[in-house]
This record gives C-alpha cells, structure tokens and sequence, in this order.
C-alpha cells in the first residue's frame, strides 16, 4: 500500500519505514538463573561429552568452574545405555553443583549427529522420567520425530516449568533459506520458547543461507530468541555473528573435545565475541 507524506513523493508503507506503531517488537528476553537470553552478545554453551556417570559429574564440575561458559547441555546420549531415571539422578546432582548457569537437557539421536539411536516411544519416556524425576532448566525436543510425541513432550515440559528448546539436525546439507525459516517457525508454532536449527555447510553460501534465514527470521517474522549454525569449517563463522543474525546462544568446544564440526574453544569464542560486541557498541 502507499501512503502521501506531506509533499514527498508516494512511499510504501511497510515495516521497514518504521512508521510509528508499525515497528517489530523486540526480542522476548528469556531470563534463566540471570542469564538472559537474546539479549546481549551470543551466550556460549559447551555440550558434555563424558561417556561414564562418573566422566559426567566431574566434566559438570570442570564446566561450573569455567567463567566464559554461560550455560551446560547434558547429553544422556554419549551415556552408554543410561535410562531415564538413572538420568534423572545425575540430573539432581548436577543442580546441586551448578547454581548459575542454566542448564539444558538433550538426548540426540545418532541420526541427528548424537551418541545413540532410540526409538520415539523410548525417547518420549526418558524425558517423561527427567521431566518427572530430575532436575533441568531446558529441555531440547528434536522437531522432526513423530509429531503426536513431540507434542506430548512439549505439554509435559511446559506442566514442569521446562522452557522448550525445539531442534532440528540436518548433517548432510543445508535446506532452502525459505525452508529454514519454515522450520523455525514451525518451532514457534509448536510452543517452542528458543528457536534452533543445525545445518551442515558445503561451502559459504551453505552458510550465509543460514546466516540470512536467521536474519530474516528475527528482523521479520519471530520475536523468540535463536540457536542457529551452521556446522563444519564453512560454518565456523556463522557460529561467531549471532548478535549480527539474531542466534542468541552458540556452542563451543572444551578441552579440545567437540560436540559437532566447527566449534571454537570456549576461551577463544569468548574474546572474539566480546571484541564484536564492544566494535558494535563501543563505551563513549
Ligand atoms: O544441537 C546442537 C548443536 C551442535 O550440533 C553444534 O553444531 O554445535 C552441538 C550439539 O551438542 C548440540 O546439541
């Protein structure tokens, strides 16, 4: 549509003229143990890769003590055949040791790119068991199991307090720009409360599609905080301009041991991202 403005020629009136009650409303902080999320520099996760209970709790312990990283994902999957209720303790155990830092809870599948492949029925009962039994503060929900289950999780998480982290893996290529906006939108349709997509990069235009599809997604259609990169050496970079795109979190690596391709050092990620930050928003 247009509109007449004063003596100026005619312009289109969309949001991008920032007319007044027109504009996008900002990003819905998610604050989590005073850990706010999309707002801010990226915050920077590290994933737990121990393959024993016993691994598990002391990586836990070495990650609380680790000042740049701001939050912890546990991942059940790298466990051997843990159940869900074994899980659940460990869960508990690690409330105790780590006090501010959220911590979210992903059990990956290794058609996702994690440790073990599970059922939807077997995947669904082990978070009904953490959700039941443990303690976590997010849980992530693969997006593209059975839908029905998918939903039951998302009730389930919701009735406990859990903030919802839907997912989606793709390991081998990168989709459309339009298909991963589609995707994250899905997301937010299905009550997600953080938007997250992984794609694996071919090349830098793998990458800048991402880039590009989380840009648009923030600036257009969504006001939820994102966790999107794109992984493998053409994807590193996109793990490093979230607060360009509008991915508010990005995972990082430990003690030289990734969690998926492309993953800089935690101490590293940490300066180069407070060097943006402060380039963008420099203390006058
Ligand atoms: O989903 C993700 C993102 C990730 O795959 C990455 O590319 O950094 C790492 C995983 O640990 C995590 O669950």
């Amino acid at each position: 549509s247009t509109k007449l403005k004063g003596n100026e020629k005619m312009m289109p009136v969309d949001t991008l003229n920032h007319e007044p009650g027109w504009d996008k409303e900002p990003v819905e902080v998610l604050e989590i143990k005073g850990v706010r999320i999309g707002e801010g520099r990226p915050k920077i996760i590290a994933s737990t890769t121990a393959k024993t209970p016993e691994a598990f709790i002391a990586l836990v312990q070495d990650y609380n003590s680790r000042p740049e990283l701001q939050m912890i994902e546990l991942r059940p999957d790298y466990i051997g055949e843990i159940s869900g209720k074994e899980f659940a303790k460990l869960t508990k155990q690690v409330y105790e040791i780590v006090k501010n830092k959220p911590i979210l809870m992903t059990f990956r599948d290794k058609t996702e790119g994690g440790g073990r492949h599970v059922s939807d029925e077997y995947y669904r009962d082990f978070y009904f068991d953490v959700l039941d039994n443990g303690k976590i503060d997010l849980i992530d929900i693969e997006m593209f199991r059975n839908a029905d289950i998918c939903k039951q999780i998302v009730k389930k998480a919701k009735e406990k307090g859990v903030k919802v982290v839907m997912s989606d893996h793709e390991f081998g290529w990168t989709p459309s720009e339009a298909e991963i906006i589609r995707r994250l939108l899905l997301q937010e349709q299905l009550g997600s409360d953080i938007l997250k997509i992984a794609v694996m990069a071919h090349n830098t235009g793998d990458a800048l599609n991402l880039m590009n599809a989380t840009w648009k997604t923030r600036n257009y259609f969504s006001r939820k905080p994102m966790l999107t990169m794109a992984m493998g050496k053409d994807g590193v970079l996109s793990r490093m301009t979230g607060e360009f795109t509008g991915s508010d979190i990005t995972f990082c690596m430990v003690g030289g041991k990734p969690s998926a391709p492309g993953q800089i050092p935690s101490e590293e990620a940490e300066q180069i991202l407070n060097s943006i930050h402060k380039a963008m928003y420099p203390v006058k």
